[in-house]
């Protein structure tokens, strides 16, 4: 493993629900490790909502699902996750699923629980939150029906089938279910084209109920920024397997520091831009990402020193978090300082 980035030093508040440190998944590729989340660390607070933003293929749902253990078999994974005082990494297949309903959740995409089409809605309440807890027929009722309300589902859909329901409807009947476990953490990744039966505006709904009621601390994976800017505290922007820039919605819309979210969120950002701007490229290859930065052949101010090694992560008062060479200029020579030719980026890339 490589050896760590300096991270950062700022003490867990008492309200510290999930603290990722470190965090790596690897596939296992043809050619070697497929480095999906290479070295992630944040934190999320009580009732906390995180966007975690990137362009496709650059690590966020295989981030999600390794928070909650739901990794392919054959899936590596290092790093510490710690929640409820244990780290979940050490706690691997034996004792993750037990944590799960309860303690972590999974909403929109890959529900933990999949409806069965011969069971009544009831049933499916009943089963999941008795298995969990031991409480009473009545109380499981009255928990479901107070969830599903919440959700937009009347009390008189309980005994129904989910045949009977709607795409949409079942969609949130999937989440109420998640929900209903009462989840301190719950990973949110937003439905794409096959289940895109939720639109943003529904979506935006959903979510705001979900704080309003049960205020879980919540991992949001989304392409959409509007949804960012209107359900997130904070955001995490994700390049190649890492988190380059983190911090509160406000401070990272408003001013992005590092050259990626600055592309990303493109010249003139506004809380109401719903789509990612087409970046010029791809993101790397990630069973081989380049050397130094993985942004730097795409990147328009790239140094000598960004294809040659990651920079160390810069902390600001606000807690802004970003990883850029250009943020710590002064510990650099003025040949690593020095601008990246196109050529020389080639070279390094092919190294
Ligand atoms: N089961 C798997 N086995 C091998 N490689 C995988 C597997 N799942 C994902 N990958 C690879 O891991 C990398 C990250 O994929 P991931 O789906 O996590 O990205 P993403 O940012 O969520 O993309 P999207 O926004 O399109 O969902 C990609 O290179 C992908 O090809």
């Amino acid at each position: 493993m490589m050896a760590r980035t300096p991270t950062l030093t700022k003490n867990a508040g008492t309200g510290t629900v999930l603290d990722v440190s470190d965090l790596r998944v690897w596939y296992a590729g043809a050619g070697g490790p497929i480095k999906a989340v290479d070295g992630v660390s944040f934190r999320l607070q009580r009732g906390e909502v995180l966007g975690l933003v990137g362009e496709s293929g650059c690590g966020k749902s295989t981030l999600g699902r390794g928070l909650l253990g739901l990794t392919p078999s054959g899936a590596a994974m290092d790093g510490e996750i710690t929640f409820d005082g244990r780290n979940l990494v050490e706690l691997a297949a034996k004792g993750w699923p037990a944590m799960r309903g309860a303690g972590l959740g999974m909403i929109f995409q890959e529900p933990m629980t999949r409806l069965d089409p011969l069971m009544r809605i009831s049933d499916h309440f009943r089963e999941a939150i008795r298995s969990h807890e031991k409480v009473s027929r009545a109380e499981a009722d009255r928990r479901a029906l107070e969830t599903l309300r919440s959700l937009g589902i009347p009390p008189s859909r309980y005994k129904n089938y989910p045949h009977e329901f709607s795409g949409g409807m079942r969609q949130r009947i999937m989440i109420a279910l998640a929900l209903a476990l009462q989840p301190a953490f719950v990973v949110a990744d937003e439905p794409t084209t096959a289940l895109d039966v939720l639109v943003e505006a529904q979506i935006i709904k959903i979510l705001s109920q979900i704080r309003t009621t049960f205020s879980p601390a919540m991992l949001l994976i989304t392409h959409n920024l509007g949804i960012v800017g209107q359900a997130c505290d904070r955001v995490a922007v994700m390049y190649a397997g890492r988190i380059v820039e983190q911090g509160t919605v406000a401070e990272v819309f408003a001013n992005p520091q590092h050259p990626y979210t600055q592309e990303l969120l493109g010249a003139t950002i506004s809380l109401t831009t719903t789509e990612l701007r087409t970046i010029p490229g791809a993101p790397p290859d990630l069973g081989n990402p380049p050397p130094g930065c993985r942004f730097h052949p795409r990147c328009p101010h790239a140094m000598a020193v960004c294809a040659e090694r990651l920079p160390a992560t810069t902390d600001f008062a606000d807690g802004r978090e970003v990883e850029c060479h250009l943020l710590q200029l002064d510990s650099l020579t003025s040949d690593e300082r020095s601008p990246l030719t196109r050529r020389e980026v080639l070279v390094a890339d092919e190294a």
